[in-house]
């Protein structure tokens, strides 16, 4: 078997059209979504995102502006900035770019953001309200994902899906959008006794875990569906995911390619919950 290959640039292509659409109306109506990406210090890898998160705003008609801070920024500096961004009515979606630098706690920012304007739903209230069935910002990455298993019309109702990975923004959503979509799901994570038994019992697996070609082909169900969130940059400078691209496309039904598989599914993601954000304050 030969896996069939997901695009994911051309679905964010589709849904970023769609954005566009939604944004022309509300802009008819008096509202200009707006977005604001802040960045602190000069990891080259997160100036591409937020770079490259602009041109797509820029590109769909959102308002966005970019607020880039040297590595020293006082984490209460920050923190002006976000009660800043909450109180301005042209922004809509706040994101706070991770990793943040290590004399600033991460949490304490993220719980900064105004619940409303939390496009990455990162704030302890929407991972509750995402738990709890009533979500209001689902996360960009795990959006974008269930995006791609609905295009590729995967069932998802009653499948076996194993998510490898744990974190708050990736693989905990993961797993919670799945099982909310009626799959019986296993969280794995770097303690996880023998991964590969757990994964060859899986319809779907998501692999979110930073560690370049850990999943390999023998690890996979011939026919599974395999998307691999991993953004990993080699010595070369080429990007690689966390699957074994060669050997797992032998055997999965699909796989999700990086790059151009789920990277560019989170920015078309971040985009709809920014329009989303904007047309709530229309809805009151
Ligand atoms: N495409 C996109 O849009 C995005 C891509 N990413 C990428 O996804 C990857 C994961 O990101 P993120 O979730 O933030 O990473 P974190 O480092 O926050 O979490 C990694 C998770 O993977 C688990 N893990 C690590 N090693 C293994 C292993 N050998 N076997 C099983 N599980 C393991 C960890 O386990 P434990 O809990 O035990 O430590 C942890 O739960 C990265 O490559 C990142 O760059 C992230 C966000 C968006
Ligand atoms: N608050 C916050 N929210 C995030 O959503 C967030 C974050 N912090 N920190 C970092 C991770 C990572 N992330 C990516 C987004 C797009 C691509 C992407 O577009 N990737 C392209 C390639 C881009 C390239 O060439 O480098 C692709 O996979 O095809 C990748 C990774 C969002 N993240
Ligand atoms: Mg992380």
């Amino acid at each position: 078997m030969t896996a069939r290959i997901i695009d994911g640039v051309a679905l964010a292509e589709k849904i970023k059209e769609e954005v566009s659409v939604r944004t022309a109306k509300l802009i008819q109506q008096g509202i200009k979504p707006g977005l604001a990406v802040i960045l602190v210090g000069a990891d080259p890898a997160s100036q591409v995102y937020v770079r490259n998160k602009a041109a797509a705003c820029q590109k769909a008609g959102l308002h966005s502006i970019v607020e880039q801070y040297g590595e020293g920024l006082s984490e209460a500096d920050l923190l002006a900035r976000i009660d800043a961004l909450n109180n301005d009515p042209a922004i809509h979606g706040i994101l706070v770019q991770m990793p943040l630098p290590k004399h600033i706690n991460a949490h304490r920012v993220i719980e900064a953001i105004a619940a409303r304007k939390d496009v990455d739903g990162f704030h302890v209230s929407n991972a509750g309200l995402l738990m709890t069935g009533a979500p209001l910002f689902i996360p960009c990455t795990p959006y974008g994902v269930m995006k791609m298993l609905e295009s590729e019309q995967v069932v998802i109702r009653g499948a076996v899906a194993v998510v490898v990975g744990a974190s708050n923004t990736v693989g905990k959503p993961m797993a919670l959008l799945l099982q909310a979509a009626g799959a019986t799901v296993t969280i794995c994570n770097s303690k996880t006794r023998d991964l590969g038994w757990h994964t060859r019992h899986a319809d779907i697996v998501v692999i979110a875990t930073g560690r370049p070609s850990m999943i390999t082909g023998d690890m996979i169900k011939s026919g599974a569906v395999v998307i691999d969130v991993g953004i990993n940059r080699g010595a070369d400078g080429k990007l690689c995911g966390d699957a074994d691209f060669q050997s797992v496309q032998q055997v999965a039904g699909a796989l999700s390619p990086v790059p151009g598989g789920v990277g560019p599914m989170t920015i078309a993601m971040l985009l709809v919950n920014t329009i989303e954000a904007a047309e709530r304050t229309l809805a009151k």
